[in-house]
């Protein structure tokens, strides 16, 4: 199957700072991507490179097309951090405004009904709450019926019942086979939605894979019991990282929960009060990032 984005070896800097120093990867249709990196990672760099609104070393295609081409373009649909709109027309005089510049558009009545905003089709854009805002500009980048989408910190703004209904057009797009590269810094959303993760760690893809993929490597299990046996007992077992006993209060640090718990189980009988803390996303994502500054 021809990949739709294909990057390699991307290389940009802002003077003399570096921001992207070799970043590679390349998408599959119906796929929703979780860009992640800490602020001033290049996220919000990396996607304009790809629109064409920066120049960068290296391969980037859209398409088989380079960024900022016209075929490009005409594939993407771009949710940007401070997307400029005209503060005196009407939601609905933007959206069509923007249809007509794409050979095939979809309704944006239609969009608006889909995405819970006719209401808003007559207000102009000044009126609209920053919440509202957002969302419209979500309509915007789906005008032109793209196959990749860019959404960069798409729900900031958005209440909760906002929230909810725009991961359920995201999805549907998804259903639909378009390919969505979103960048979040609500790492519980995206670990609702997205399929795979890439994260950005000083200019270059740190991790590429899924999320069980980033909890096999990544993430720690804590296993805290009580028990009167020896410390030794435990040391030992499978899986088991590091270990403190205080005075027989246990705890078990492991990356092969599964392991260790089964390798446990026959002490079961002289062990008590038993808890088990998977790590979570933000404290892995968190660990990965003290690597970086150590
Ligand atoms: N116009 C600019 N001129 C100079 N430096 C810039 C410019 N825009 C961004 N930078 C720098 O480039 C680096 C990457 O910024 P970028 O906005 O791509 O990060 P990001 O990962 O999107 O961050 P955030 O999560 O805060 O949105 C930062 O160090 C930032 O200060």
């Amino acid at each position: 199957m021809t990949n739709e984005l294909v990057v390699r070896d991307l290389q940009f800097s802002y003077g003399k700072q570096a921001v992207l120093r070799g970043i590679s990867f390349s998408t599959t249709p119906g796929t929703i991507i979780g860009l992640i990196g800490a602020n001033g990672a290049g996220k919000t760099t990396l996607l304009n490179i790809l629109l064409g609104l920066l120049p960068a070393t290296g391969k980037a295609q859209v398409f088989g097309g380079k960024p900022g081409n016209h075929a490009a373009k005409q594939q993407i649909g771009s949710m940007l951090q401070g997307d400029m709109v005209l503060p005196g027309v009407t939601v609905i005089e933007m959206l069509a405004n923007l249809a007509s510049a794409y050979p095939t558009s979809q309704s944006p009545m239609k969009l608006l009904k889909e995405n819970g905003l006719a209401d808003l089709a007559n207000k102009r854009l000044r009126s609209l709450s920053g919440g509202q805002l957002r969302r419209v500009i979500f309509v915007a980048a789906l005008v032109g019926d793209p196959q990749l989408l860019f959404l960069d910190e798409p729900t900031v703004g958005m209440d909760v019942t906002a929230r909810d209904a725009f991961w359920d057009r995201v999805r549907a797009l998804r259903s639909a086979g378009k390919t969505i590269v979103i960048t979040s810094h609500y790492l519980e959303e995206i670990q609702g939605v997205a399929d795979r993760l890439l994260i950005m760690q000083a200019g270059k893809i740190a991790f590429d894979g899924t999320f069980a993929e980033l909890q096999t490597h990544f993430q720690e299990t804590a296993i805290t019991f009580t028990s009167n046996l020896p410390e030794s007992t435990f040391a030992g077992l499978a899986g088991v990282d590091r270990l403190q006993n205080e005075a027989g209060q246990v705890q078990l640090i492991t990356r092969d929960s599964k392991a260790t718990m089964a390798a446990l189980a026959p002490m079961l009988p002289e062990i008590d009060n038993l808890t088990v803390t998977h790590e979570s996303l933000a404290a892995i994502f968190t660990k990965m990032m003290q690597k970086e500054t150590a």
